[in-house]
């Protein structure tokens, strides 16, 4: 039988032989290194628990998100859920998020969040690029590393992916010039590239990594990615601990999916849609959406979610992979400084996931998403 080594390129083969394998240990260490991924100042309540917002989604939204509460109910992990609703509203013409649900965000100044699915063409706006504008989550982190016991041609991927957050070409400024002809605008602004640029680097000072990385297209995008490009050049004379370097996205794509291993000591960041983008594609480099987490981090709230969307494909079928969600929800917890919480989830997850016995239909399993949380209750 032929195995995925004997598909791989010879750059991919020269990488699998050189790079020693992700270890279970490691890989909780990793998502133990985003413990201070930002400012958490929400309260206990008189029981002593955190209420955190929960948002479960479209799509396969609440089938990972009852995984999700089942498993930290397990655990026993001192939250207090809080169901909210984001269906959209019409506010001066505009979508925006209901107020009861910006109010519950703002008090707890914490979230889990499902996927939200947006109409294609006509319709509403993304409710999920409206709640990262509604509380200025700045910097999108996604960080993405090799599942210990699954197996795919990279066994060695640990990349740290930081997005600009608020605008880009998701700023969402769109208009008929004349008929047949749209534009669509790339907003891209001092302000908001020097709050993400400075967080890339300390990001990169917390989880001791040597070197930051831009990725853009400035040859192209000369003002808009210019702009960014330059602020970093910028922003790198404050951090002379931390080496800095640039990369044209294409190249990256290239490079990234030749050999990952050379991006294991960088933190890269970019504009919104390349990180978008770059993230699905690192997804892809680790046995898919199933497996990464992200977090949208803000000066006052934050908001954790999966990388993936609603998977139409596969909603309401208890085939999806909760481990994306489970995953966001472990930095949610270290954010809010429960340590020993995510530390025992996130044993028993990795664990179950390198045991291999029950795994979802995406890593090539037979079992349910509530097997799967049944796997991870089990070793709890
Ligand atoms: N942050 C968010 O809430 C996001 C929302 N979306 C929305 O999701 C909807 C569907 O978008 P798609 O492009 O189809 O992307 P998608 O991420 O929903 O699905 C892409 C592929 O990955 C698979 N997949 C995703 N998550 C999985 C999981 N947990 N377990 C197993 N397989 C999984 C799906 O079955 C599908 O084959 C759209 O309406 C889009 O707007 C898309 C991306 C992010
Ligand atoms: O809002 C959407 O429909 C998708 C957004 C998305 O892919 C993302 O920003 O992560």
């Amino acid at each position: 039988m032929l195995s995925l080594r004997s598909f791989a390129a010879p750059a991919q083969r020269q990488c699998l032989r050189a790079a020693p394998r992700v270890t279970v240990a490691q890989a909780q260490r990793f998502y133990s290194s985003h413990e201070q991924v930002g400012k958490f100042t929400g309260k206990k309540d008189a029981q002593g628990r955190y209420p955190v917002s929960l948002i479960e989604g479209d799509g396969i939204g609440p089938e990972i998100a009852v995984a999700v509460k089942d498993i930290f109910a397990a655990a026993k992990a001192p939250i207090t859920w809080e169901p909210i609703s984001v269906d959209p509203i019409l506010k001066d013409g505009k979508t925006a998020i209901p107020d009861a649900a910006i109010e519950s965000i703002k008090r707890n100044k914490i979230a889990l969040k499902g996927p939200l699915a947006t109409p294609i063409g006509k319709g509403h706006v993304s409710l999920n690029l409206t709640l990262r504008r509604t509380f200025n989550l700045f910097a999108n982190l996604r960080p993405c590393r090799s599942i210990v016991g699954y197996k795919t041609p990279y066994d060695n991927v640990d990349t740290v992916l930081i997005r600009e957050n608020t605008e880009g070409e998701y700023s969402g400024i769109e208009h008929v010039v004349v008929e047949g002809v749209v534009q669509s605008i790339k907003l891209i602004t001092r302000e908001a590239s020097e709050r993400v640029l400075r967080y890339a680097f300390q990001q990169a000072q917390i989880i001791g990594r040597k070197k930051v990385r831009v990725v853009h297209k400035a040859t192209i995008m000369k003002m808009s990615d210019g702009l960014f490009l330059n602020v970093a050049r910028e922003i790198a004379k404050e951090y002379p601990d931390i080496e800095f370097d640039a990369e044209l996205l294409d190249n990256t794509c290239l490079k990234m999916t030749t050999d990952p291993l050379p991006y294991n000591d960088k933190v890269l960041v970019m504009p919104n849609l390349y990180g978008d983008i770059l993230s699905d594609m690192s997804a892809g480099l680790i046995g898919g959406l199933g497996l990464t987490p992200s977090g949208n981090i803000g000066d006052e709230c934050s908001i954790f979610e999966a990388v993936h969307g609603s998977a139409p494909d596969i909603a309401g079928k208890n085939l999806a992979n909760p481990t994306a969600l489970l995953l966001s929800s472990m930095m949610m917890l270290r954010h809010m400084g429960l340590f020993e919480y995510a530390d025992k989830i996130e044993k028993a997850a990795f664990a179950t996931l390198a045991e291999g016995k029950v795994l979802t239909g995406d890593l090539g399993g037979k079992g349910t998403t509530s097997q799967f949380a049944g796997a991870i209750i089990e070793k709890l």
